[in-house]
């Protein structure tokens, strides 16, 4: 397709605006995905990231505002560009009275007619999510891992070079939680553009190149882990174990410049910190001087959750 050679980003989204009746879901929602990204998009539940990918897919209507993927604009009758996406929703979505082979067949038909090219496909699918020993079995003898991974293989049967994935390591085992984001890495460095949703910050710190956080329907902040650390004043997380810090000198501690809060629960005394130095010899000092004896002393750097909590006011996790 002529439009892929564009310079255009591989998804370009403006101004959309969706309504649920009289709520707003989409507030003029803006998202640039650059080619050859794997882009992370994190909200708390209900802040639109399932309406946005609705919305972008044309799955549902919308007030206003433009959705274009790979420089054309993307239309329920797009049916020349939907050859080149590919979706992996958040819940498995296979026949139950299809084998895993023909689950997958059946999925990558619905882009790819011809049936002789179709078999090097499925068969390239079925390699890639491990399914080999499966391919006559059921979705209903699979475990969960194993059904995400068969989700997976429908999805992107039709080698896409725009791959969706919603929250797709949901109730699986670490095992195949490894295998999945490694083949979205696969995926990714073999060219495909990928758009990802998680509940698992980990995950997404450690395949993202670039992070937005949505809330509210719109954008809250956009960048990559690090440039989203650095928007916010959270530095590291201090944790000592004592069990005689005195009401003074925990209020030495939190009179300390590094410290932004200061808790202690007769256990532990957790320091949130602000951005900048390590200052651990200012809180051993405090220790020191009003004779508290402590055991374990942890320091941990500010996570992406920080952040998340921080700009949303929310846990990502339910
Ligand atoms: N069909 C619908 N009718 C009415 N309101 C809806 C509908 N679908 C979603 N909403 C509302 O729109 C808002 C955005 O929902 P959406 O499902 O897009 O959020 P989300 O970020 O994907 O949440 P989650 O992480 O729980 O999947 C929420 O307030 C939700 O209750």
């Amino acid at each position: 397709m002529n439009s892929l050679l564009t310079e255009e980003p591989a998804l370009r989204v403006s101004a959309l605006l969706k309504r649920y009746g009289d709520m707003v879901a989409l507030d003029h929602f803006n998202l640039d995905v650059r080619r050859g990204e794997v882009f992370g998009l994190l909200g708390p539940n209900g802040s639109g990231k399932s309406t946005a990918i609705n919305c972008i897919l044309s799955l549902l209507t919308f007030e206003s505002g433009t959705v274009r993927i790979f420089g054309q604009e993307m239309t329920p009758t797009s049916y020349d560009l939907k050859r080149h996406i590919g979706v992996v929703p958040q819940n498995v979505a296979v026949f139950n009275e299809l084998s895993v082979q023909e689950n997958i067949d059946y999925f990558c038909s619905l882009y790819v007619p011809k049936k002789a090219e179709r078999n090097d496909l499925v068969e390239q699918a079925i390699d890639f999510v491990g399914l080999d020993d499966f391919r006559k079995f059921r979705p209903g003898k699979l475990s969960g891992g194993l059904l995400r991974r068969l989700n997976i293989a429908c999805g992107i049967a039709h080698q896409p070079d725009l791959i969706f994935f919603d929250e797709p390591t949901v109730a699986v085992d670490p095992q195949s939680r490894n295998a999945i984001l490694d083949g979205i890495e696969h995926l990714n460095t073999q060219g495909a553009t990928v758009v990802y949703t998680s509940h698992y910050m980990e995950e997404v710190e450690q395949i993202c190149t670039r992070i937005m956080i949505m809330d509210h329907g719109h954008q809250i902040a956009l960048g990559t882990s690090e440039e989203l650390k650095g928007m916010v004043d959270a530095g590291e997380q201090v944790t000592v174990e004592t069990l005689d810090l005195e009401d003074s000198a925990l209020s030495q501690i939190r009179a300390l410049p590094l410290a932004q809060s200061a808790d202690y629960d007769g256990k532990e005394l957790v320091i949130h910190c602000r951005q900048g130095e390590h200052n651990l010899q200012d809180v051993l000092a405090v220790l020191e001087s009003s004779g508290t004896s402590y055991g374990h002393l942890t320091s941990r750097p500010p996570s992406l959750n920080d952040v998340f909590l921080e700009l949303t006011g929310k846990e990502l996790r339910d």
